[in-house]
């Protein structure tokens, strides 16, 4: 029998539904009561001198006796919140809501709360937030990871109907493979002008009531499914229904995005007990991260498939940094949750990412968002940094601009010794017009920056470098091109070999799959030996780095065998997301053999982690760096902030919070100067933030006035 989790993506349900549904230990309740005790030997729960050792391993720990990993305590409301019942929790950036998830993650499996078989759900919103959770608690309890699914919504709703899709009702079957596809405004536009024109008299006037940047996210979204489609009864629920039948219920293959496929998950659940009573069994606790940002379709997902009385669900986040207002986030999860489920919540109050003078920076744009908003207090140890922590400066053209911040962060990787990832330049979005001329700029002073939302294939480079199918290709690629001394390397592919072939390094003595990846290795190098790189200088270069690049991808492919479904399915459950990521793969590396001589600095180039990255403020959400430049704080970049300036503050928000020690906001004349931000300056220089004008640069020294 297959172990959980060795093989395949994580399962959704570990356990067989039978196993799950029989399952002793009931669903977390609302009690706090220690379930430790549960699958233990009796004399383990009753014993006075605190034999709790299971007669397997792991260990369970009492819950008083329970100590963070990693980190030297929480704060008291963390603490209180770790062994309590559903709950939110509220705080603002950098207070620790991800890395308290990982703690309650290890809490719940380490004192048995969450007993096995039981697993934690933890839902994020970016897969990176999701990697990222799990790596912390991976390095902290390792033991217990098969226990933990973090994935995104997206993934997760994706998954049930990837896995479940014979579960649909039989006017919802699927008839062929399915498309994705991500509908414009102006694509939603056109069918509804279209339908407006084409529906039934009495239904018109409802229809060109919709609003079509938000029909799919409000009107489409929140809608059950019914197992057998009605007929429509108004305006509303006509282009529903039509959209339906446009896209799904047609003949060739249907079309999705993810809000139809999270409709489809819902109705696969709600229609069958069994995989309700297996999910629910399987995942008593749920986590959501980043909860600001729930969809209502997603909202409407959560409590038919977890809801109040089956599930312990923890939700984390904060309503300042709520960005995805215009993809359909709730106006308020929060207060829907205290509606819903409860209205338990604890605020953290403690800043353990930026030094204080950023946090009372942010304590203003956090109360401009919310009057009632408490004073975070700043944990971080930060020594002198020289100059003033918040910088504005101002610029009459975006070349000065970027040769200025390329001369500054390069002069300060070299004093200080920093990498240059702990330096972000943060954009509000289009990122791709600032692009050229700091690109130029970096050029001109010898370093470069990695715009993390360009697109490759199908894709965003952000994503590609987190992937966890490419991290396996490159790392091939690495071990291919050098003879040893690649220990992490080593490590890491052979761990994400053994899932796909559990049964080749389950044999204890020298397994195969290290004799299988060593052989691979040496013709691997004998490839590369025999196979010159070219740097990407004409057309011809170029095709002839695409053609090695298909070639060496080709390779790895057979190597890892990805013609097999089951292998695929190690990386996802769909064999098309295999595809677009290998397409992405192949267009990177094409790309990076064009920019060394030699196969050893292939991946390196690859990712590119010796450039400073450029990214939008959403890309930026979660993450966290030494030094931030908010590039482009003007007219340009923010030129709807005065159709919705509470949005906007949130986005821009968001941005000056990654800052753990040094913030600056950069804005251009011919960009349209700070006009169309004035208010959000005004408060910056209420702050204290002092205002620089780079008039001009002479022998590389810059002047400021
Ligand atoms: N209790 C703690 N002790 C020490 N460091 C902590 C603690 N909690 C969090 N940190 C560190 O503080 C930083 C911010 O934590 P985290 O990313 O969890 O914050 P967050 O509240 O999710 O932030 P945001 O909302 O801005 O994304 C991280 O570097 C994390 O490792």
């Amino acid at each position: 029998m297959e172990r959980p989790g060795r093989r395949g993506a994580p399962p959704l349900v570990p356990i067989s539904l039978s196993h799950a549904i029989q399952a002793k230990h009931p669903p977390a309740s609302d009690d706090s009561t220690d379930r430790r005790a549960v699958g233990q030997p009796a004399r383990a729960a009753e014993s006075s001198d605190r034999l709790y050792h299971r007669e397997s391993w792991p260990l369970v720990i009492p819950p008083e006796e329970w100590k963070p990993h990693g980190i030297e305590n929480l704060e008291d409301a963390a603490r209180r919140t770790l062994a309590a019942a559903s709950a939110a929790v509220i705080a603002g950036p950098g207070a620790g809501k991800t890395e308290f998830l990982a703690q309650r993650a290890a809490f719940l499996l380490e004192t048995g709360k969450c007993a096995a078989p039981q697993r934690i759900l933890a839902i994020s919103f970016k897969k990176d937030a999701a990697r990222n959770l799990s790596e912390r608690l991976k390095e902290r309890v390792p033991e217990q990871i098969d226990r933990f699914a973090s994935m995104t919504f997206d993934a997760f709703t994706k998954s049930l109907v990837d896995r479940f899709r014979n579960l649909l009702p039989p006017a919802w079957k699927l008839t062929a493979e399915y498309e994705m596809s991500f509908p414009k405004r102006g694509d939603v536009k056109e069918f509804l002008d279209e339908i407006g024109r084409t529906a039934p008299g009495d239904f018109r006037h409802d229809i060109r009531q919709l609003n079509a940047g938000k029909f799919l996210s409000d009107i489409l979204g929140p809608v059950a499914l019914r197992a057998v489609p009605q007929s429509p009864t108004n305006g509303c629920k006509y282009a529903i229904s039509e959209w339906w039948g446009k896209y799904y219920l047609r003949d060739g293959a249907p079309v999705v995005d993810f809000i139809m496929l999270n409709r489809l998950a819902e109705l696969i659940v709600r229609s069958n007990p069994q995989l309700q009573r297996a999910l629910r069994a399987t995942y008593p606790y749920l986590f959501i991260d980043e909860f600001q940002d729930t969809t209502y379709a997603q909202y409407t997902f959560l409590k038919s498939v977890f809801p109040k009385a089956s599930t312990t669900v923890t939700v984390v986040g904060d309503g300042k940094q709520r960005i995805m207002g215009w993809a359909g986030a709730l106006p308020n999860a929060f207060a829907e949750f205290a509606a819903d489920y409860t209205d338990t919540r604890f605020e953290l109050e403690r800043n353990y990412r930026s030094r204080q003078e950023l946090v009372d920076l942010q304590l203003r744009f956090a109360q401009r968002l919310d009057a009632a908003v408490r004073p975070q207090v700043s944990h971080v140890v930060s020594g002198d940094i020289g100059i003033e922590p918040v910088q504005a400066w101002d610029f009459s053209t975006a070349t000065l601009e970027a040769q200025t911040v390329a001369a500054w962060i390069v002069a300060d990787i070299e004093n200080s010794g920093r990498r240059p990832s702990q330096y972000a330049l943060i954009a509000r979005q289009k990122v791709a017009k600032l692009q050229p001329a700091l690109v130029a700029a970096f050029a001109a002073v010898g370093r470069s920056i990695r715009n993390d939302d360009a697109s490759v294939g199908k894709l965003k480079l952000g994503d590609i470098l987190k992937d966890d199918l490419v991290e396996l290709l490159l790392g091939l690629v690495r071990l291919g091109a050098s003879r040893g001394g690649q220990p992490e390397a080593w490590r890491r592919v052979t761990t994400t070999l053994a899932r796909i072939r559990p049964e080749d390094s389950a044999r204890q003595v020298g397994s195969r799959l290290d004799d299988e990846l060593s052989d691979f290795l040496t013709s691997l190098r004998r490839w590369f030996a025999a196979t010159p790189l070219g740097r990407t200088v004409s057309q011809d270069v170029a095709a002839g780095n695409e053609a090695t690049a298909q070639e060496l991808a080709d390779e790895l492919s057979r190597f890892l065998r990805l013609d097999e479904a089951a292998n695929r399915r190690v990386f996802s459950d769909r064999a098309e997301d295999i595809d677009v990521r290998f397409e992405a793969f192949t267009v990177r590396l094409a790309w990076a053999l064009g920019k060394v001589d030699t196969w050893p600095e292939v991946a390196d180039a690859f990712l590119e982690d010796d450039a400073v990255p450029l990214m939008t403020i959403h890309r930026s959400k979660g993450l966290e760096y030494h030094t931030v430049f908010v590039i482009g704080l003007d007219g340009d970049q923010w030129w709807a902030h005065t159709k919705d300036t509470a949005e906007s503050t949130m986005t821009f928000f968001v941005g000056m919070s990654r800052a753990a020690e040094r913030l600056f906001f950069t804005s251009c004349d011919r960009r349209g100067g700070r006009s169309k931000v004035a208010d959000l300056y005004r408060e910056l220089e209420a702050g204290g933030v002092q205002s620089v004008r780079w008039e001009r640069r002479r022998l590389g020294v810059e002047v400021g006035q």
